[in-house]
């Protein structure tokens, strides 16, 4: 079993857990109580290359990364630094978050986040709009196409954004023919946790003009954002060097001002 495989496993069982507890009837009716999603299009269309900043506490591949014991604080922290939206990683087993983490930092900020998950059921898009979410990740690699073509009408049917996330070009044409308007690039290998940075690069330039690039994983520093938007990415997203920088509002900080650089390549459109 791969990785990725034995993540999906667990969030099966946990998803069972919650649907036995909370209906998805009822979940779906609360979702259309909560404050309409903002607009991230928008947000990811700015003249700069954006961040994407991450809540991550720990990860399959590198074990404990940062405590965080206020998820909170550390998203007011990267508003104040200037990041575009927030990703917040909500699966627990391997990863260490939460929907409580994700309500936690709904309260805090004003800035569009993202629910970072494993997402395989119509209860899970609800449940993310439950919670607020303004963008939801759907990751190729754990849907069969037929699955990934119906999450992503739900997330837009509820006026949320997908980010469809690919690693291969294979991929990258699958999430294409499922209609994505943001695909996400990511360096990593969800099977064999291999990071290559060089992927972006690669299927970066294949894909539409006015399909919104972002490239995930591995960003350690002002380098490696100017280096993705050399490749075309309107945003990078960030987590592992965020969360263990020990100044999180200083290192976004850092990374939004390599992003809007006069000598930053600027994002395609
Ligand atoms: O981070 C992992 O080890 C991982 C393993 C298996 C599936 C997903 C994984 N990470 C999710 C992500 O895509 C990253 O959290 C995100 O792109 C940020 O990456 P980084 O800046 O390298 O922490």
């Amino acid at each position: 079993m791969t990785v990725l495989e034995s993540i999906l496993e667990g969030v099966r069982e946990d998803l069972a857990a919650r649907e036995a507890q909370l209906s998805f009837e009822v979940v779906k009716e609360r979702a259309t109580k909560t404050a309409p999603p903002l607009d991230v299009l928008s947000v990811l269309r700015g003249p700069n290359v954006g961040v994407i900043a991450e809540v991550k506490r720990r990860s399959p591949s590198k074990g404990a990364l940062a405590e965080i014991p206020e998820p909170a604080d550390l998203a007011s922290a990267y508003e104040a630094g200037g990041a575009s939206v927030i990703s917040v990683l909500t699966e627990q087993r391997r990863f260490g978050g939460s929907l409580a983490d994700f309500d936690a930092v709904r309260r805090a900020v004003k800035i569009p986040l993202l629910r970072k998950d494993f997402i395989v059921s119509p209860y899970q898009v609800h449940e993310a709009r439950m919670h607020g979410a303004d963008l939801v990740l759907l990751i190729v690699a754990a849907l069969e196409q037929n699955a990934l073509v119906s999450l992503l009408d739900r997330v837009e049917s509820l006026g949320m954004t997908a980010l469809v996330e690919v690693h291969t070009a294979e991929e990258a044409d699958r999430a294409l023919e499922a209609g994505s308007s943001v695909i996400g690039v990511n360096a990593r290998n969800l099977h064999t946790l291999e990071v290559d940075k060089d992927v972006f690069g690669r299927i970066a330039p294949g894909l539409p003009f006015e399909t919104i690039k972002i490239a995930e994983s591995g960003v350690t520093g002002p380098g490696d954002l100017m280096s993705y938007a050399g490749a075309g990415a309107d945003a990078v997203l960030v987590g592992e060097s965020l969360v263990t920088s020990g100044d999180p509002k200083a290192a976004v900080n850092k990374l939004v001002t390599a992003g809007s650089h006069p000598a930053c390549p600027r994002p395609s459109r």
